[in-house]
């Protein structure tokens, strides 16, 4: 019998911590490292870069895992394309929460809700994304993907060699979807950039804009997205910023719920979600923006009439979907949505590029994640075609819809690029999944420093005898009165449960009841030419024309008692949202709710 080998207690212990993380990855549902391009890299929690003959290494937090029934269901992996996160070490989560329980929050002049794109990116620095390094025909699949690891692990390094992880935002470091990204690029004719109207800036990354018109030769055009929680006056500001920054820009704006700002709205309404009912998906406002712009790059080269006339039967009322919610067979189009899982459809594409290939135009739609890339595909097409979640990360792979025979769709993931925000502005921003956040507290705080938030919910502070009296407040402070006030209590002990406050309040903002919107520089001091301007005038009256009428959108208070969330809130931005059943945001420019808000921009004075 062969003599065992000599074990030493250090390599039992690696020997059991291997077994230990093999049987995680299992329970994970994590695919074996032959499916999955990343290897066994994806079961390891930590990524080691040895750029620069130094190591560096990332401790990565994997979210929005996926069930492990889903696996195999339908021949790809649900996780592969999760969004990858460097991890919060300990100590900073500990730090954050202190900060949020001692630090007396200061409000923050509206001058401060200024937010310099330079700062943010960096032009020009390491804050890059990462590209597909150089490829032949003569590599091997195999060779082509180690090439591209090895790249991406180069570019991790020299951002973290360049920054501290305290300087840097939470960035994807998750390589599939960066190679969903490359894939969307190589495909696309117009490269249509999503980002939301209140924080442009945040979903903007200069680098993006330079590769796709310097070097990539394409059209990008802006969308400046859900402009209906953003007063038309700082919407058309941030349309000529960007106009004036980004020369070679085609800006449109664009919302796929329009509401009427001149109609106002009853303060309470921060604690109301509404249902869309009757036309949904077909009110949205700008698909005749956009496609004057395609008709404009396109100049000619593509037949883009079906696209004219099928905005024309939408207006009408003559629609592919009717709106209320049953999906209808489409006259003139292949309604035909490819799901981009396999891997021959990751491969890159050839060399040489054809434009406008067989006559038809290809759209990608990028964005970061929660912009409302999936919603705007809905919004052009009429009908819901691709799902909608506030859960950001919720489009995992591209998808290609056909809008008309010559106009293709593609919707890809939400990317984050890195960047020097500060990382509480990023989960206000519909960055990270908000039920899956460790430290929510500094977060709120970041929020109530630029929204009164405790007037607008009228709390009551924790230690306040006497109401009336001023009370200096803490993060934690508002989380605890809004507990109170919501009756959230923790299962064990009943008491204040102040991480579902923070959260349900966190959701509040990203859904716009209670309103953050950031302003281009020198906003302030010309607000009055803005409101003035034509171009608002214009967008007020075309908001108006195509909001929803009142038989259309219906009201309902969320009562003040927990029970009414009994499905776990927690639960709550995982849902998938569905036509008909859907929350949206009910504090619309104008609404007075916005006009007791000092700090946020929304409708100072126009209630
Ligand atoms: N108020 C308002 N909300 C919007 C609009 N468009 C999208 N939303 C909401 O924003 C959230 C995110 O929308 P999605 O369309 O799923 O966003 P996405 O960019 O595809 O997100 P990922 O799948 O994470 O990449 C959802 O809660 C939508 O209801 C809009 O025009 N106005």
């Amino acid at each position: 019998m062969p003599r065992k080998k000599p074990f030493s207690v250090k390599q039992k212990k690696k020997q059991l911590q291997d077994k230990r993380e093999r049987k995680r990855g299992l329970q994970d549902g994590l695919r074996s490292s032959s499916n999955s391009r990343s290897g066994s890299r994806e079961r390891r929690e930590e990524q080691t870069d040895t750029s620069d003959g130094e190591s560096v290494t990332h401790h990565i937090r994997r979210l929005n895992q996926q069930p492990s029934q889903a696996l195999g269901s339908r021949g790809y992996d649900p996780n592969r394309y999760r969004l990858h996160f460097e991890r919060d070490s300990r100590e900073e989560v500990e730090r954050r929460k202190r900060a949020a329980r001692e630090q007396v929050l200061q409000p923050i002049s509206a001058e401060l809700l200024v937010l310099d794109i330079w700062e943010v990116y960096q032009p020009g620095s390491v804050l890059d994304f990462p590209r597909r390094p150089p490829w032949s025909y003569e590599m091997s699949k195999e060779q082509l993907m180690s090439q591209e690891e090895r790249s991406f692990q180069e570019y991790l390094g020299k951002i973290y060699g360049a920054y501290t992880s305290e300087k840097l935002s939470y960035f994807e470091h998750n390589l599939e979807t960066w190679r969903q990204l490359w894939r969307v690029l190589e495909m696309s004719d117009i490269v249509l950039l999503i980002t939301d109207i209140r924080h442009p800036v945040v979903n903007f990354p200069p680098a993006l804009y330079e590769y796709v018109t310097g070097e990539l030769g394409l059209a990008l055009v802006l969308v400046l997205n859900k402009v209906d929680l953003a007063p038309p006056a700082l919407v058309v500001a941030w349309k000529h910023y960007f106009h004036q920054h980004y020369p070679q820009l085609h800006i449109v704006l664009f919302t796929s719920f329009p509401r009427d700002p001149r109609t106002p709205q009853d303060p309470s309404s921060v604690l109301k979600k509404s249902r869309r009912r009757g036309r949904g998906w077909t009110r949205a406002l700008g698909p005749e923006q956009l496609l004057r712009a395609c008709e404009a790059i396109t100049a000619g080269k593509v037949d883009l009439s079906s696209w004219r006339e099928k905005i024309a039967r939408d207006v009408a009322g003559a629609t592919w979907g009717n709106g209320s919610g049953e999906e209808e067979e489409e006259e003139d189009g292949p309604a035909v949505l490819v799901e981009q899982q396999t891997d021959s459809a990751m491969e890159p594409a050839g060399p040489t590029r054809e434009h406008y290939k067989d006559g038809v135009v290809t759209i990608g739609c990028v964005g970061f994640p929660n912009v409302g890339k999936s919603s705007l595909i809905n919004g052009l097409v009429g009908r819901k075609v691709v799902s909608v979640s506030r859960t950001p990360g919720h489009t995992r792979y591209f998808q290609t819809y056909f809008l008309t025979p010559s106009v293709k769709l593609c919707d890809c993931p939400g990317l984050i690029f890195p960047s020097l925000l500060p990382r509480q502005l990023q989960v206000l921003a519909g960055v990270y999944p908000i039920a899956q956040i460790q430290e929510p507290y500094t977060a709120v705080g970041y929020l109530a420093s630029r929204v009164p938030v405790q007037a607008l919910l009228h709390l009551r502070h924790p230690e306040a005898e006497d109401p009336s009296a001023e009370h200096p407040w803490c993060a934690w402070d508002i989380c605890e009165a809004w507990a109170e006030k919501r009756g959230y209590k923790t299962a064990k002990a009943a008491r204040n449960d102040v991480y579902r406050a923070a959260n349900s309040l966190l959701r509040l903002a990203l859904d716009g009841r209670l309103s953050l919107c950031f302003q281009p520089p020198g906003y302030s001091e010309q607000k009055g030419t803005w409101e003035s301007h034509p171009e608002t005038m214009e967008l007020v009256v075309l908001q108006g024309r195509v909001g929803p009428a009142g038989d259309e959108e219906e009201e309902e208070e969320e009562e003040l008692s927990s029970s009414c969330e009994e499905e776990g809130e927690e639960d709550r931005d995982a849902d998938e949202e569905g036509e008909g059943d859907e929350d949206t945001p009910t504090s619309a420019p104008g609404s007075s709710l916005a006009a007791r808000n000092p700090y946020a921009l929304l409708g100072e004075d126009e209630c």
